[in-house]
């Protein structure tokens, strides 16, 4: 029909994923690595070292994400999802296929290198630094993240070292950071799993906030539920490949009777 043809024109793509293989060398896998003379003998040879071992955790893998979508990515352990995200991160080489992306996708967690040793504080204005922002959009937004992340609910844990912190908190503050900002692609690793209900609900709110003002967002999770309400479309890993890719209802349910099954 017309209509739809006139929706599809209309939609924005943000991400696309054309045929994407990503393997990982595992070195020293198995056999002895040998001694110092033995690696600069093999460096002098150009032979490849003994023991590289690849895991081929990404196997032409191909889909397009349009603004406004949030896409949860679902599969077995190991399938591949963490690796998918660090691929259009940018983080982790692609061996075949491309990827390219509108902006540059943040993901969450990695991209917000938190130091340790450093207060919440100084954290929230280096992290702010480092997505983009500037000093002033720091200043503005800094009480929003603090009280988002909900850290100094129970005592002054902001004027802390960032070492002090649960990991749960930790968490919540690198997610209230990285929300703070409005991203072009925005991917979340587990990030909802680790916060209380409370700091759940508000992720969810600021999800879909972040889905209506611009980007597209992206989220790995183990919580089948989690991307039946907060996603609209999922896409399933397997082994790798992408099994099926469709409305979050749909795919969720064909998951859980795969996994049913198994
Ligand atoms: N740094 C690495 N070096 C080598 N192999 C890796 C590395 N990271 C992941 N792998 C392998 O790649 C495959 C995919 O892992 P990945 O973490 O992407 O899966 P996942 O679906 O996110 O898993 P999970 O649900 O357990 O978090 C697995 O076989 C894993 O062992």
């Amino acid at each position: 029909m017309a209509d739809t043809a006139a929706q599809t024109d209309t939609r924005v793509p943000t991400v696309i994923a054309d045929g994407v293989h990503v393997i990982y060398k595992v070195h020293g896998a198995g056999a002895r690595k040998g001694g110092a003379t033995a690696a600069l003998s093999r460096v002098f040879s150009r032979k490849a070292p003994p023991g590289i071992k690849e895991v081929h955790a990404v196997k032409g893998v191909t889909f397009t994400a349009y603004k406004g979508e949030a896409i949860g990515l679902i599969g077995s352990n190991g399938s591949g999802k963490s690796t998918l995200l660090a691929a259009i991160a940018g983080l982790q080489p692609v061996a075949r296929g491309r990827i390219y992306s509108h902006g540059q996708p943040s993901l969450l967690g990695v991209n917000a290198a938190l130091m340790n040793d450093l207060t919440g504080e100084r954290n929230v204005v280096l992290g702010g630094l480092a997505m983009g922002m500037s000093k002033q959009q720091i200043r503005e937004r800094y009480q929003d993240i603090v009280d988002f992340s909900g850290i100094n609910e129970k005592g002054d844990f902001i004027s802390l070292p960032m070492r002090t912190y649960s990991s749960g908190m930790g968490a919540r503050l690198r997610f209230s950071i990285a929300a703070a900002k409005d991203h072009d692609v925005l991917m979340i690793d587990e990030a909802l799993a680790t916060g209380d209900a409370a700091f759940q609900r508000r992720s969810q709110a600021r999800i879909e906030e972040l889905r209506q003002h611009a980007g597209t967002v992206f989220l790995v999770s183990h919580g089948i539920n989690t991307v039946r309400e907060t996603c609209d479309r999922a896409i399933w890993l397997e082994a790798g490949v992408l099994r099926m890719d469709g409305p979050s209802a749909e795919v969720c349910d064909a998951y859980e009777a795969f996994t049913a099954g198994r």
